[in-house]
């Protein structure tokens, strides 16, 4: 299956380079205001294919999106060191506004996948833009901010990131809620399992842990201008669990009718995700502080969205 890529910088060729390398879409496109960018980007994704799949890569115009069941949205600009997530808002909206009609006047029922920054209200702006059913407007979420979790738990604990069950909730950015309370590690409880292995979660571990999740972008961007491996093998897993139909279960963004008493506000959630998209939404059981940590991040989100106008499709 066809899946296109609007953004070809740094996040949507890794995400093209992923898919490419795990053979999960017959054809990738790339398109980019900067046409010559896009065409080298699949140019020299399409030299890897030979080495493990036979993933057609090329570059064009809107119109080569035609078919495609999946189009990434990576256009817009990425956070300079020490910017936040929240501050690139009204300069990716514009992005938005320039992309999403012409994206649609060519495959009007694709899945959209955001995953310009800030990637929740992002998702909004894309959802409100389109027209499209939420379940159709998936954001990237805190799909990374998750694997960055398992990933930290999982070498604390020296066993395969695959054995952590641990999700990130909220906002993709500051506000974000590290699950704890029902972290797992294989069929245990992440802490009791911790206490088995002799190498329990103290407040220090887990305040360690919080700020190398929380905190990773800030200190990647700082030492290389930008993130994209993590966030490009998450955009794959995202695409392959639509394309596959495979109903994995997988933290990612939505435009919600309702959160913790707010309304209307895209955030991460566990949800099911398929070929129609996200099929179900999960909320999980949380501690009061975590419920009270969501309920945080549905109001950071909601107040820096307001005043957003869309015209309705
Ligand atoms: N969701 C997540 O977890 C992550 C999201 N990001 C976000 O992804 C976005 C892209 O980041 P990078 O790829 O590093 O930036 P980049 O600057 O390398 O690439 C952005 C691309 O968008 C293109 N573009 C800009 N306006 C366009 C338009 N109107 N039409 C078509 N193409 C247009 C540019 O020509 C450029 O090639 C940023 O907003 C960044 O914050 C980055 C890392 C993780
Ligand atoms: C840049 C960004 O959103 C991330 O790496 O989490």
């Amino acid at each position: 299956m066809k899946v296109g890529i609007v953004g070809a910088g740094m996040v949507g060729s890794a995400a093209g380079y992923a898919l490419a390398m795990q053979g999960a879409a017959s054809e990738i496109v790339f398109c980019d205001r900067n046409a010559d960018l896009a065409a080298a980007q699949a140019e020299d994704i399409s030299h890897a294919v030979p080495f493990v799949s036979a993933t057609v890569v090329r570059a064009g115009p809107y119109q080569a999106l035609r078919d495609a069941a999946v189009v990434i949205l990576a256009a817009g600009v990425g956070q300079k060191p020490g910017e936040s997530r929240l501050e690139l808002l009204e300069r990716n909206v514009a992005v938005f506004r320039a992309v999403i009609d012409d994206v649609l006047a060519v495959v009007p029922d694709t899945i959209l996948l955001v995953a310009t920054n800030p990637v929740d209200i992002m998702t909004e702006v894309a959802t409100r833009l389109s027209g499209l059913p939420p379940e159709r407007v998936i954001g990237s979420g805190t799909i990374l901010d998750s694997a960055r979790f398992r990933s930290l738990i999982s070498r604390h604990l020296d066993i395969a990131p695959q054995s952590v069950h641990a999700y990130v909730l909220g906002e993709h950015g500051d506000s974000e809620v590290l699950a704890w309370s029902n972290a797992q590690a294989g069929s245990s409880p992440v802490t009791d399992f911790a206490e088995q292995m002799g190498r329990p979660i103290t407040a220090e571990i887990r305040a360690a842990i919080d700020d190398g999740v929380r905190n990773a972008a800030y200190r990647i961007i700082q030492g290389k201008g930008a993130t994209y491996y993590g966030i490009g093998a998450g955009l794959a897993r995202i695409v392959r669990a639509i394309l596959n139909d495979q109903r994995d279960i997988l933290s990612v963004s939505m435009l919600m009718e309702e959160v913790q008493g707010v309304g209307q506000v895209a955030l991460s959630l566990p949800r099911i995700v398929g070929r129609r998209g996200i099929v179900a939404s999960l909320m999980p059981t949380l501690d009061a502080d975590e419920l009270d940590a969501l309920a945080r991040s549905a109001r950071t989100l909601k107040e820096r969205g307001a005043g957003l106008v869309f015209d309705k499709r």
